[in-house]
């Protein structure tokens, strides 16, 4: 087994004393394997953007240790932080600068001797760099962030909410080059609240909830779940009783009827609804794959995965 990217044993964060202590962070054991895009998913007040504080050695743990390529972060922050491209969950940068002069410094910084891939990461993010970052919109910062964590190619990228505020098209860009890096052999470890966001391009997730870890899976066994959604069109009204006999059947559940159409959650075979809905004339029948929202939500059972689209 290759050396893991990022491992935490028992990382634990609390802020503040006595009656206003916030356990932020308990116990986090995780580990992060090199080339994988890892997603850290929570809702508001979970706890990622304390881990990701910890995992910089911005701020300190009350107890438990983490590496990073296999050295600690605290006593290594400074050499680790060469290797990792970091994009903050919001981008308090010189407000009156421009972006490429931004950009320019960090080169400089980080010992670059061209910025030309800076140049086409801003090109593909359709990101305008002659303008000062105070002219922004928060969705033209975010991608400023994104062009300054990337255009080192850094082994790790560690992304705090990086698409929120992209409008589709760019997200798409962004997980476009989230498959480069990987391609490349790095890793991604990016948070995130929005399930749907990070489907399309993360190998595992890890699910965070009141700073404690609930689930780490990989995206393929979640989407391997048993269950799907089925919608049968009648052309006719549909059979006296035949709503009746899909609701009981043993596989079925989520049951709703709306004129000549039905809709149910199957678990097991298709066999006994097949022979269900015989007795119509059946014009179209749709069977759609779980989405990860609710996957999670069969899993954890908990109203766990319903809760983080509501605070989405
Ligand atoms: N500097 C701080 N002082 C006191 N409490 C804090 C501080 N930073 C975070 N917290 C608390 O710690 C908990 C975890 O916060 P954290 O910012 O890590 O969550 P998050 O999952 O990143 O949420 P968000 O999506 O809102 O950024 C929350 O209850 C938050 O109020």
């Amino acid at each position: 087994m290759a050396e893991p990217v990022i491992q935490t044993k028992g990382l634990t964060k609390a802020y503040g004393h006595g009656e206003k202590r916030t356990l932020a962070l308990e116990n986090l054991d995780l580990t992060i394997q090199p080339g994988e895009i890892f997603g850290y998913l929570g809702p508001n007040g979970a706890g990622k953007t304390t881990t990701i504080r910890l995992l910089l050695d911005f701020i300190r743990p009350d107890a438990g240790s983490a590496t990073i390529f296999g050295q600690d972060v605290r006593t290594s922050s400074v050499e680790l932080h060469k290797q990792i491209g970091y994009l903050p969950g919001e981008l308090n940068l010189w407000k009156n600068q421009r972006a490429d002069r931004i950009v320019s410094y960090f080169g400089n910084v980080r010992g670059m001797q061209d910025t030309r891939y800076a140049q086409e990461l801003a090109e593909r993010l359709k990101l305008d760099m002659t303008k000062r970052v105070r002219d922004y919109s928060t969705g033209n910062k975010r991608k400023l962030g994104i062009v300054l964590a990337l255009m080192h190619k850094p082994r790790l990228l560690i992304l705090d909410e990086p698409t929120s505020g992209l409008d589709p098209l760019m997200q798409q860009t962004f997980n476009q080059l989230m498959h480069e890096v990987r391609a490349d052999g790095r890793t991604v470890f990016l948070s995130s609240h929005v399930l749907s966001e990070v489907q399309a391009i993360c190998d595992r997730v890890a699910i965070l909830r009141d700073g404690r870890l609930r689930a780490v899976e990989s995206i393929e066994k979640l989407t391997h779940v048993d269950f799907r959604w089925v919608t049968i069109n009648f052309r006719d009204a549909i059979p006296a009783g035949m709503g009746t006999e899909l609701e009981k059947l043993d596989g079925t559940s989520h049951f709703s009827q709306n004129g000549k159409s039905v809709r149910l959650q199957l678990t097991g075979d298709f066999d006994p609804v097949i022979r269900a809905i015989g007795g119509g004339y059946v014009t179209d029948l749709r069977v759609q794959e779980p989405t990860l929202e609710e996957i999670f939500l069969a899993f954890y059972g908990n109203g766990s995965a319903a809760a983080m689209q509501q605070e989405a």
